[in-house]
Parts: C-alpha cells; sequence; structure tokens
C-alpha cells in the first residue's frame, strides 16, 4: 500500500513528537481534532499528556463516541501514557467521571509510579520489539493493574519497587505503553504499530 495515514488526536499533549517518528516510519499524519477527521485513517495515535483533559475536551468537541466507534470498529490504535490511559475499559485512582474511548479489557492505574517528581527512565524488554530492550521514559505513567484473557502483556517493569508491573499491553490491533517512546530516538515502537497499521488496512 502507500503511504499509511495515521491520525494523531490533538486536543492537548505530545502531538508533534509522536507525528515526527510516525512520518520518518513512512506514515502520512494529520491532526485530529474534529470527528470528521477521523475519516479515511488507516490508524489513530493517542499522545502523552493529561487524560482528564484529554477526554473532557473529546467529550466536548463531540470526539469522544466517534472514537469509540472507530476503535471498536477495528481501526488500529496506538496509545502513550495519557493514550493508555485513554484506550482502558476501566480506570482506578481517576476521577468518578472520567470518561474513556476504551477498547483495551484491561484496569489501568493511573499516575501509579507516583508524582511527577517519580518520574524515571529504564530498560523494557518488549515482546514483538527485536533487537534488546527499549530505553522506557515514564513521566507520572499509569501502569496495568489487571489485563483480561484477550490481552497480550508485551512489557513488565524489571527491577525496583514497580517490578514485575505491565507497562505494554497489546489487544488485536490496539497497542499502549505506559511510556514515551516518541521521546528517545527509539522507533521501533512506532516501527511496529506502522506495520500492524499496513498489514491492517
Ligand atoms: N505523561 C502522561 O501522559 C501522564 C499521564 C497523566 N498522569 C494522566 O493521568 O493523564
Amino acid at each position: 500500500m502507500s503511504a499509511p495515514r495515521i491520525g494523531v488526536l490533538a486536543l492537548q499533549g505530545d502531538v508533534r513528537e509522536h507525528r515526527a517518528v510516525l512520518e520518518a516510519q513512512g506514515a502520512r499524519t494529520s491532526a485530529v481534532r474534529r470527528p470528521e477527521e477521523l475519516d479515511g485513517l488507516d490508524g489513530l495515535v493517542l499522545p502523552g499528556g493529561e487524560s482528564t483533559t484529554i477526554a473532557k475536551l473529546a467529550h466536548r468537541w463531540g470526539l469522544l463516541e466517534p472514537l469509540r466507534a472507530a476503535v471498536r470498529g477495528g481501526l488500529p490504535a496506538y496509545g502513550s501514557c495519557a493514550g493508555m490511559i485513554l484506550l482502558a475499559d476501566r480506570l482506578l485512582d481517576a476521577p468518578a467521571d472520567q470518561q474513556t474511548i476504551g477498547g483495551l479489557d484491561v484496569t489501568v492505574r493511573r499516575n501509579a509510579f507516583g508524582r511527577q517528581v517519580d518520574s524515571f527512565e529504564s530498560e523494557v524488554d518488549v515482546a514483538g520489539v527485536p533487537g534488546g530492550p527499549v530505553h522506557a521514559v515514564f513521566i507520572r505513567a499509569p501502569w496495568v493493574e489487571e489485563a483480561g484473557e484477550q490481552v497480550q502483556v508485551l512489557g513488565r517493569v524489571s527491577g525496583g519497587p514497580a517490578d514485575g508491573r505491565i507497562v505494554a499491553v497489546r489487544q488485536g490491533s490496539v497497542v499502549a505503553t505506559s511510556f514515551h517512546p516518541e521521546l528517545t530516538g527509539d522507533t521501533r515502537l512506532h516501527r511496529l504499530f506502522v506495520e500492524l497499521v499496513r498489514a491492517a488496512a
């Protein structure tokens, strides 16, 4: 196929970084701020940022239902950090009224590693990503507290107080990481997603 078209939800957060890495992997990217900007996409990226804000803005702009419908309808999606929260079917440590897009049969705990000052970097082995561990940047990151049977665990924290916590998952064509690969210069996770999008299109 020609270059896959990947939309990046552009309400708040690390939009530009994702677009740059996706473009470098041969994708054509566009910003998604309105429902009609979902039309014709082959894939969708939900960037990090502040999930409560992103969810509120999505609701206000009439995007929440169209995003749910798109992911439910099989549009491949990748969420990093706040994006993982948005793709979760269930949340912990979130405001009671925080809405999500859903699509991943997981329970995600927000701010699971602690506060902003507890942000850290670590090496994470990610299934399906060849060439050694991924350098992972965790910024007030969530983790996956519980994953349903259909969910493939791709990566866990190794070592430290959070040893064994799930930080990368996949269910069908929906992928999520607690960390921010768009900030490290390591393009392998984006390449994996672009390949998944190509295969699905
Ligand atoms: N870097 C991030 O995306 C942080 C996520 C943020 N803690 C939230 O709940 O949305």
